[in-house]
């Protein structure tokens, strides 16, 4: 299986690429893993809210695959301990999926089409994060579990 996380917005903050790096490599020790960003929609400030959560839809679904199982990290979503979360992976990857795709919405969420599109929805928290935070957040997350899978002692029960 390969996981892709989509996130939507280039960041600029160079200790939030240096972090996502670290836990990106990490990730990749484990299993096939692609992050990918969606560009910021050019001339967004004549956007409303609306157009923009629509154009970026868009985008996202453009690089999704009839056969991907697409989860958004929302935080309206199912919320798991870390360690069901591993579970929940562990069993994907049984099941024979060749892709799983995290996406992480834009400034004001999704589009109802990329809703439409998707297979569930995981919540990180009630409360709110910002778009850029939320990928290093899932990255870890992600991380984690792969080393509750193996044993590893990342994780402290
Ligand atoms: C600033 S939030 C958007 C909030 C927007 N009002 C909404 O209703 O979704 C931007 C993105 O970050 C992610 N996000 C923020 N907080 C989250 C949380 N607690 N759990 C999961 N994802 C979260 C979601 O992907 C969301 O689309």
């Amino acid at each position: 299986m390969q996981i892709s996380l989509i996130a939507v917005g280039k960041t600029d903050s160079k200790d939030l690429m240096n972090l996502m790096e670290t836990y990106q490599k990490r990730l990749q020790h484990y299993i096939k893993f692609n992050f990918m960003v969606i560009p910021d929609i050019k001339n967004s400030k004549n956007l409303s809210e609306a157009q923009q959560k629509t154009k970026e839809g868009e985008l996202i679904l453009s690089h999704i695959q009839s056969s991907d199982h697409v989860l958004l990290i929302d935080e309206r979503g199912k919320q798991f301990s870390s360690l069901s979360f591993s579970d929940f992976l562990q069993k994907k990857m049984n099941g024979g999926l060749k892709q799983l795709v995290f996406v992480i919405g834009g400034p004001y969420g999704f589009s109802d089409a990329v809703y439409a599109r998707s297979n569930g929805k995981v919540s990180l928290s009630s409360m709110t994060f910002s778009h850029q935070m939320v990928r290093l957040f899932a990255l870890e997350q992600l991380y984690r579990a792969f080393t509750i899978l193996r044993n590893e002692p990342y994780h402290h029960r």
